[in-house]
């Protein structure tokens, strides 16, 4: 199957639900499990089944993300919020149930290529619920390190409790299927030789979309080591990063109130402070009080590098253009108080403009939260003097955080965003003055999004911004970060620099 195929949409069909004609169907052909016939597991049908609130959970999450694209990282933590209060989930059971969907969602592709390799037909003639199940089984069974004979009847009696039975039945001989390989066999069974097909290969082995597979590699060059590193760096649990936000509370101070083992320093940015495994941001007093916030070290030193460029002349007005959520927005506007400075911050989208002003409550300085589009300034041309626009982008530089935004991307959505990126950089360079830098930031390294834009607005293609500007090189601006490439601007690797893709171009203006 390729990884670019279509898996599955809404359903018709609740979960909970029997149905014959689509939920059944007969697995694909005889699989014999090494060493013996795959034990039978899920128990028998006279059995009750043990309905585990941890897998009903993830089940739940991955209903939400399928049939109403839900954002896993928002729906999971309010649901286990729930089940805590409700059911005295523990700090355990999160951590599994996290790891299921998290798991089962950026493992996808792999999955899917392996499921449907044991099923007779389609994946998407199977139902999207028992797909689910599948998924969540075929997780535990090929990425924990939960007992084979577990993982089937845990999935099974999970399938009984939200299929019914009959579907538990097709879930029960497919997962008997996938046991019959380790991992490493079935991807040799499933996935063309890199020899023969080097995209289709990465993308099922390490669970891309191809096409992605495709951007990721043409942005980052080179053979096949580099990319494999990329790949596995998206499939990684990244770690939580906090900003201590200047003039605030400093690194070592956030540091201190982490208590000693929980936490250690970043490693670029002055401000960074890393949170150990399991490491709750929201149970720091200095994260409540906005003077911290949790912040990838990646979008930290793109405003920082912003906020260091050499300018002639006064550095009075900054403006973020897009400032929604307010993470750069919260940073610049603690480095602009430092000097004197104020920000404004400026957001289209009216509920996103009111996450900034809160991000930036208790700022230390003057600032001004406005909503407003910016392809339609609402200031002056040549009133700022410095200006960041992080565009709005397809995203491909923050796969790890957001397990299922790679399979709800289409290739399409890179050029759909095209002309807003161009629109946005010739505004910010009309609203900076003469001799102030722009910065251009993308959370994708798709060199579509990133360098062909800020060349495009350089040299007037597709419409004049009427104002002059020069590159400025970025990599200086971020100092003791190896690996920033030929520059000008600077693409940042989750596999290089354990942060996000983002990427930098800073432009003087001219004339
Ligand atoms: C990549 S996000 C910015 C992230 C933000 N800089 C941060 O660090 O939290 C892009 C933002 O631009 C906003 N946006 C989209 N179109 C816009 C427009 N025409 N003018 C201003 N903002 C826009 C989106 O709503 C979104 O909040």
């Amino acid at each position: 199957m390729s990884n670019d195929q279509p898996r599955r949409r809404t359903d018709s069909n609740p979960a909970g639900k029997q149905n014959r004609s689509r939920g059944g169907g007969r697995p694909g052909g005889p699989a014999q499990r090494p060493g013996g016939p795959a034990r039978r597991a899920g128990g028998g049908p006279g059995r009750r089944p043990q309905r585990d609130p941890v897998r009903m959970l993830a089940f739940e999450v991955l209903r939400a993300v399928d049939e109403r694209d839900a954002y896993a990282n928002l729906v999971l933590p309010a649901l286990l919020r729930q089940a805590q209060e409700k059911d005295g989930l523990d700090r355990r059971d999160a951590a599994l149930a996290t790891e299921l969907v998290y798991g089962s969602l950026r493992r996808r592709g792999t999955y899917d290529a392996i499921i449907a390799a044991c099923v007779d037909r389609p994946l998407r003639e199977v139902d999207p619920p028992v797909l689910d199940v599948l998924s969540l089984g075929a997780h535990q069974l090929l990425g924990t390190r939960i007992p084979p004979h577990a993982a089937v009847s845990a999935t099974v009696d999970l399938a009984r409790c939200v299929l019914g039975e009959g579907r538990a039945k097709f879930v029960n001989a497919v997962m008997r299927r996938v046991t019959a390989r380790d991992e490493e066999e079935w991807l040799d069974r499933v996935a063309p030789p890199y020899e023969d097909d080097p995209e289709e290969h990465l993308a099922v082995v390490h669970s891309h979309p191809r096409w992605i597979v495709s951007a990721l590699w043409d942005a980052l060059g080179g053979g096949r080591s580099g990319i494999e590193e990329l790949l596995e760096a998206d499939n990684a649990r990244p770690e939580v990063t906090l900003v201590a936000r200047p003039g605030r509370i400093t690194a070592e101070e956030l540091l201190d109130g982490t208590g000693g083992d929980a936490a250690e320093p970043g490693r670029w940015s002055p401000y960074a402070v890393r949170l150990a495994e399991g490491g709750d941001p929201g149970a720091l007093e200095a994260v409540r009080d906005n003077r911290a916030g949790v912040q990838d070290e990646g979008s930290q030193l793109v405003a920082a590098a912003l906020a260091a460029a050499p300018l002639n002349g006064p550095d009075r007005l900054w403006l973020d253009g897009c400032a929604g959520p307010g993470g750069k927005a919260a940073l610049l506007a603690a480095l602009a108080a430092g000097r004197g400075a104020a920000l404004v911050a400026s957001e289209k989208q009216p509920h996103r403009a009111r996450l900034v002003a809160r991000a930036l409550q208790g700022n230390p300085g003057p600032y001004q939260v406005i909503t407003a589009d910016g392809t339609r300034p609402a200031w002056r041309p040549g009133a700022f003097d410095r200006v960041l626009v992080d565009v709005p982008c397809t995203g491909l530089g923050a796969l790890r955080r957001r397990p299922e935004a790679r399979w709800r991307r289409r290739a399409e959505d890179v050029a759909a965003f095209a002309p807003l990126q161009r629109g946005l950089l010739r505004s910010a360079l009309r609203a900076v003055r003469v001799g102030g830098v722009v910065g251009y930031a993308t959370c994708s390294p798709h060199p579509a999004e990133t360098r062909a834009v800020v060349d495009d607005v350089l040299r007037g293609r597709g419409g004049d911004s009427g104002v002059g500007a020069e590159w400025v090189d970025a990599r200086p601006l971020m100092p003791g970060v190896p690996e920033l490439g030929a520059g000008p601007d600077v693409q940042l690797w989750p596999h290089l620099h354990g942060t996000d893709a983002m990427y930098l171009a800073l432009l003087r203006r001219t004339a």
